[in-house]
């Protein structure tokens, strides 16, 4: 089994832990390594194994000596769940990894995930970006996520966890096709990975290379708090790229609609949160503020042809003479 752990090079390390095959697996990988981590579960009470399931993060923490956060919540419909889930999930270890200065949250994806995304995604529509979207080390916040099992199949980590006669659970909704993402892991992705593993991996590799390439011919000129400033690419998927991910660092995922307005418009507020704006040779990501400002400064962020839209966040964190000399 490939476990990447390259990434990880500080103490300060939270496990996302869901007592599942795969962040169980990860669990003793971590300890055997010699890894320093406290791990976070979240038991959203649809089940009636999930107090089991936080049983076991509670024993294995005190075992092995592990700070141990739950989170424990009532969700309360099978409406988009996952996106519910999700959404708390990472609500959750936003706050944590905060709150408790931790510098890399590690998750247990693994390439059966990995590949399953690809899959959905390649049936939905998209383009490279949206299709590679478990890499092995990303940013959200002030944070790293690092994914030390993205290489690994499945079937390697259930293989791992019998040599080792590791306790794990099995999530029975995760055979319920009502749920997408079941039915492309039962239907495609599964039997995909039995035949063909080295060569898929080998193309997410290529793949990712190509993505690192288009990603170096993108320029930040300024980072200041939440304010990103970049060159525009003239290169209009490029263009969206850039805010894409930069979307997405702010937890938010741009739709077709909004991604054709962007370019259309060239100034768009994403979801009353964030700020996106295309001007001339520059392009302007910060969140959307409201607040009177004062004449003055208004006038000088006129002149300055600052976009409307992230004036307030600029004018209220002190960022004009940053912005105006970087763009000048
Ligand atoms: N309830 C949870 N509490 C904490 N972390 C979770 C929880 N559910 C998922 N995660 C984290 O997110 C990763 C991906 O979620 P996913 O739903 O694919 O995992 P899972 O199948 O529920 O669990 P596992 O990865 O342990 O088999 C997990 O590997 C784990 O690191």
């Amino acid at each position: 089994m490939e476990v990447l752990l390259e990434n990880i090079n500080t103490n300060k390390n939270l496990l996302a832990f869901s007592g599942g095959v795969d962040s169980s697996a990860l669990f003793f990988i971590l300890l055997e390594k010699n890894i320093s981590f406290d791990i976070a579960i979240i038991n959203y009470n649809i089940r009636k194994e999930s107090k089991e399931e936080v049983s076991y993060a509670k024993e294995l923490a005190k075992k092995y000596n592990k700070t141990i956060f739950i989170k424990d919540i009532q969700v309360d419909s099978f409406s988009n769940f996952e996106k519910k889930a999700r959404d708390i999930r990472y609500g959750f270890f936003d706050e944590l990894m905060e709150n408790h200065l931790y510098e890399n949250l590690i998750t247990a994806h693994q390439l059966n995930d990995k590949l399953e995304w690809f899959l959905m995604q390649f049936t939905k529509g998209a383009g490279i970006n949206e299709l590679l979207s478990f890499e092995e080390l990303s940013f959200r916040k002030e944070y790293k996520i690092i994914k030390p099992l993205i290489n690994s199949s499945k079937k390697d980590i259930l293989a791992y966890l019998k040599a080792n006669k590791i306790k794990y659970f099995i999530d029975k909704t995760n055979d319920d096709e009502n749920f997408k993402r079941n039915y492309f892991r039962k239907n495609f992705s599964n039997k995909l990975l039995e035949e063909f593993q080295e060569g898929i991996k080998r193309s997410f590799e290529y793949l990712e290379n190509d993505l690192a390439s288009l990603r170096d011919k993108i320029v930040c000129v300024l980072k200041e708090k939440e304010l990103e400033i970049y060159k525009n690419t003239k290169d209009d998927n490029l263009n969206i790229k850039i805010i894409d991910e930069s979307l997405k660092k702010r937890g938010l995922i741009l739709t077709k609609k909004q991604r054709d307005e962007v370019l259309k418009q060239k100034e768009l507020v994403i979801s009353h949160r964030v700020a996106v704006s295309i001007i001339k040779d520059l392009i302007y990501i910060c969140p959307y503020e409201k607040e009177p400002i004062p004449k003055e400064i208004k006038e000088k962020l006129r002149i300055n042809k600052i976009p409307i839209n992230c004036r307030v966040y600029i004018y209220q964190n002190n960022f004009l003479e940053k912005v105006i000399e970087t763009i000048k």
